[in-house]
């Protein structure tokens, strides 16, 4: 992409690790910072160029003043949005959030309106639908976060239990970015060799419970709001991937026409992502249990969908 400036709008936990740890991998020219907390955003924005000067990284930080600072974007990252505290479910935030989500769009739409946008607000299914449903981007233009931080903390249990092949360890998970996301035991391998040649089935039923439940397990230690390290770093494996065109293979949430038979529903599954934002979608074979399992988390976004359109749109 020609201008390798990124804009990231929220810069709460998620998007201020995020734009440090972009600044430190020194994939962009320059990140522009937007939050409703001017003075914070301006600190964030201080410190982290700073911090990438010191690190003796090209990439240049500011914070944006108005949404015409968005112009020439080529991603524009969304984490604005409230977290979840103890007692919460990520749907309870969908009113609240697709409100804040409405109102940014429509700065992207007036300043970046070729960027791709990546999503990261919760309920994220719902919250990526909101986003292409407000903007009338092209759906190649709009895509989630949640896949690649789900496998991530699937591998984590992986390794807590096998005990070896740190590094090693591939994990899938589709579905939604919540109670009823789908982990893939069978797509899922240490250092090539499939977790169901290596553990038991309860052993496996254990590690697919702690995954559904890894955002939870954060939330309930922190206590004021959510995980940030994970989420931050692995959007800016989706940010990497297009920007340089990579053409790399992640789960993310996109929305579906036709793929594994749905059509105008959100849901994570593998993409290919490069230039473009989302390029393909790949189409793995579920066995029955998977498909019915998909189907249930299908559902569930299905009726937040139904919330937002019978009381926001
Ligand atoms: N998709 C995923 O896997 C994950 C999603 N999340 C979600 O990401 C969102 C952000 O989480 P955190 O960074 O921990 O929250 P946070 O509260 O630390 O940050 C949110 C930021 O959004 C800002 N904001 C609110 N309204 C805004 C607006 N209209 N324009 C610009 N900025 C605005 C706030 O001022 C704040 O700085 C939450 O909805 C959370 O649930 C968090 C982790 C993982
Ligand atoms: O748990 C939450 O609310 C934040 C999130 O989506 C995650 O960490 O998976």
């Amino acid at each position: 992409m020609i201008n390798k400036k990124v804009g990231i709008i929220g810069v709460g936990n998620v998007g201020s690790t995020l734009a440090y740890t972009l600044a430190h991998k020194g994939i962009c020219s320059s990140i522009v910072l937007k939050d409703i907390r001017e003075n914070v955003v301006e600190a964030m924005a201080l410190d982290i160029s700073q911090s990438a000067n010191a690190a003796k990284s090209h990439t240049i930080v500011h914070a944006a003043k108005t949404g015409k600072d968005l112009k020439d974007c080529d991603i524009v990252v969304i984490t604005a949005g409230v977290p979840r505290k103890p007692g919460m479910s990520r749907d309870d935030l969908l009113l609240t959030n697709a409100k804040i989500m409405k109102n940014v769009i429509e700065d992207i739409k007036t300043h970046a309106p070729f960027s791709i946008i990546i999503i990261v607000s919760n309920p994220l299914d719902a919250m990526v639908y909101t986003a292409l449903k407000t903007s009338g981007f092209k759906k190649e233009q709009v895509v989630g976060m949640a896949g690649i931080l789900d496998s991530a903390r699937m591998s984590h249990f992986i390794l807590e239990k096998v005990g070896f092949g740190a590094g090693q360890i591939e994990s899938s998970v589709m579905g939604g970015h919540g109670d009823n996301m789908v982990p893939l035991p069978n797509y899922s391998t240490v250092a090539g060799v499939a977790i169901t040649e290596i553990l038991t089935q309860g052993e496996i039923e254990q590690i697919v419970e702690k995954t559904k439940n890894g955002g939870l397990q954060i939330v309930k230690l922190l206590e004021t709001g959510s995980a940030y390290y994970a989420p931050a770093h692995a959007t800016s494996l989706m940010v990497e991937a297009i920007l340089d065109n990579k053409k790399k293979i992640y789960p993310c949430a996109v929305m579906l026409d036709g793929e594994y038979g749905y059509k105008n529903i959100v849901a994570g599954v593998p993409v290919m992502l490069g230039n473009k934002g989302v390029e393909k979608i790949m189409e793995l074979k579920l066995d029955e249990r998977q498909k019915e399992l998909f189907e249930n988390s299908i559902k569930s976004v299905k009726s937040l969908i139904e919330v937002l359109e019978e009381r926001f749109f």
